[in-house]
């Protein structure tokens, strides 16, 4: 009985107090007497049902007539009364599964009624009209990671896109787009990045699966395929590649993926003898031992070389390792503010209890229901905008630490493709650094200029979120943050928006690319590398 009790009191308990994501307050938790996984499980199942949960609840009219129910609790309960295979997990004598019971017949005659009104044929049907409904009402953020698609990328080191679909998805039908993927048997083989399939929310988890400890399969969201794919090109493409550098690379999915781009060029290219290698590398030593890992379970040990711990600031472009350096592959440090998940405490639309507040006879336990539930509303509010959280003086500093460290790769002798990402929506990070980044000296010297649409990989040319000058929210606006780039140059950085169609993160990435003619061997100095401007950034 402890797990409705449970959910209910971390789904109240402020975040701020508690520190870290809302799975590692579960998990961390030592006052909650259920198992975390049950209430992980519990919570997230619910969190994909609340709008229609509300409805039936409301219409059955079940909190005026039970008053030992909060109206959360009752949503948790219901949800298990009606959805979960096993039903309520507590004793059949428990007073609140009792509560909920005794409107067993209403309950299961108004989830009919509004699986019919809105035309659905199955509860499977139901949950993706009931997640766009979710959407439409409380906007993207409301969906956490577990209401969007699985995207699984195949890894051509070690498989094919033909195996992996004539072997660990065989029997998958294939659907035509995102929208229509709806049950755990179907497969969308993406536009945009080649061999990159998407699965539905709620599908087998493929961690564990053979193809995936095996390394032919990686699980990687579809916005942070973008870089290695737009650095690479199409594996026909003209672009012939020196050496390539992933600069902040842990835990090295943009790194395997590069690996894997170049493992589809070799099966192209056949007759062309090419030894190119990958150096990759990460400040952080701990997390060189992850991307250090991942690179051997893809099979990329012979073409990736990974530098552990070292700061991609402090290597030398004029060292002879490098001299072969074509590409560059910058995705740094950011604040994160596009990833879905990172304040996943779900957004719970409960239902109106249609009681009066205070003329209860359950006094004080109804004013600590109420009080829980006012504050779940303040924790409400505070979540509607996770990117406006960063204060503008912290973005600062990391976007002179991403220009920073982009300007660095500029001056790679030979190099002649760069691209610069971040999982972050806000300008500050994004736009500006482009901006930033052009006017610099190194650019301009070396005839450094962006990577316009027409040059993008094919996939990448028909994606349609491109760059902005300015975004609605207070932390870039307070920064006045100055854009001077052309329609041309924002049409050339690609944005991904958490929660459009797409079903992708936030995301930004930008290539570029050096022509010589545009070198201005006028413009002098060095552009300001004081180390103090970036101090005070974690990942
Ligand atoms: C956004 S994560 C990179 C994710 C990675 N590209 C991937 O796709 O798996 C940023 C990484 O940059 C590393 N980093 C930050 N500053 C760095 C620097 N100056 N040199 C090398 N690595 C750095 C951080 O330790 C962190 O692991």
């Amino acid at each position: 009985m402890s797990l409705y009790y449970d959910a209910a009191t971390i789904l109240s308990s402020s975040t701020a107090d508690q520190g870290g994501s809302f799975k590692s307050r579960i998990y961390n938790s030592k006052s909650l007497k259920a198992s975390p996984a049950q209430i992980y499980a519990l919570v997230t199942e619910a969190s994909k049902w609340d709008i229609l949960l509300k409805e039936v609840i409301e219409k059955a009219g079940i909190l005026s007539l039970e008053h030992k129910l909060t109206p959360l609790l009752c949503l948790l309960l219901v949800h298990d009364h009606l959805l979960s295979k096993n039903g309520i997990a507590a004793p059949a004598s428990h007073p609140i599964r009792q509560a909920v019971e005794r409107h067993k017949a209403r309950l299961k005659a108004e989830l009919t009624r509004a699986r019919v009104r809105r035309g659905c044929a199955s509860l499977q049907d139901l949950q993706s009209v009931i997640l766009d409904e979710k959407k439409a009402l409380l906007g993207p953020d409301a969906l956490t990671e577990n209401m969007y698609p699985r995207w699984v990328r195949i890894n051509n080191v070690r498989s094919t896109l033909k195996a992996q679909l004539d072997g660990t998805f065989s029997g998958y039908r294939n659907v035509e787009s995102l929208k229509e993927l709806r049950t755990t048997d179907q497969i969308y083989i993406d536009p945009h990045i080649p061999d990159l399939v998407a699965l539905a929310p709620g599908a087998v988890d493929f961690s564990t699966t053979k193809a995936y400890k095996d390394g032919e399969i990686i699980l990687q969201d579809k916005a942070s395929c973008f870089p290695a794919y737009l650095l690479l090109g199409d594996p026909d493409g003209s672009w012939s590649e020196g050496d390539l550098v992933d600069g902040c690379a842990a835990p090295g999915n943009k790194t395997t993926h590069l690996a894997s781009l170049l493992a589809a060029r070799r099966g192209f290219k056949k007759n062309q003898k090419n030894s190119n290698k990958i150096i990759s590398m990460d400040s952080s030593a701990p997390r060189s031992k992850t991307l250090q890992k991942m690179v051997s379970v893809a099979g990329a040990d012979k073409i990736v070389t990974v530098l552990a711990g070292q700061d991609f600031l402090a290597l030398d472009p004029a060292d002879e390792r490098f001299e072969s350096v074509s590409g560059l592959l910058l995705d740094p440090s950011c604040s994160g503010s596009g990833i879905i998940g990172r304040d996943d405490v779900p957004q719970l639309v409960l239902p109106e209890s249609n009681r009066p507040s205070s003329t209860s006879n359950r006094g004080k336990k109804r004013k600590r229901d109420s009080k829980k539930e006012n504050e779940e509303e303040d924790e409400e509010e505070a979540k509607q905008s996770p990117p406006e959280r960063m204060s503008t003086e912290r973005l600062t500093k990391l976007s002179n630490l991403q220009t920073h460290i982009v300007e660095h790769a500029l001056r790679f002798p030979a190099a002649s493709r760069v691209t610069y990402s971040t999982c972050s929506t806000h300008v500050l990070e994004n736009e500006s650094v482009v901006s930033r980044i052009l006017a610099s000296d190194v650019a301009k010297q070396r005839g450094w200029r962006v990577m316009r649409r027409d040059e993008q990989p094919a996939g990448l040319q028909k994606w349609k979120h491109r760059g902005i000058k300015s975004i609605s929210n207070s932390t870039d606006e307070k920064s006045h943050v100055e854009i001077n780039l052309s329609e041309e140059q924002l049409d050339a950085c690609l944005r991904c928006w958490p929660g459009d169609d797409e079903c992708t993160g936030g995301f930004f990435v930008v290539g570029f690319v050096r022509d010589e003619e545009l070198a201005d061997t006028e413009a002098t100095g060095e552009d300001s590398g004081d180390e103090s401007e970036f101090g005070g950034f974690s990942d």
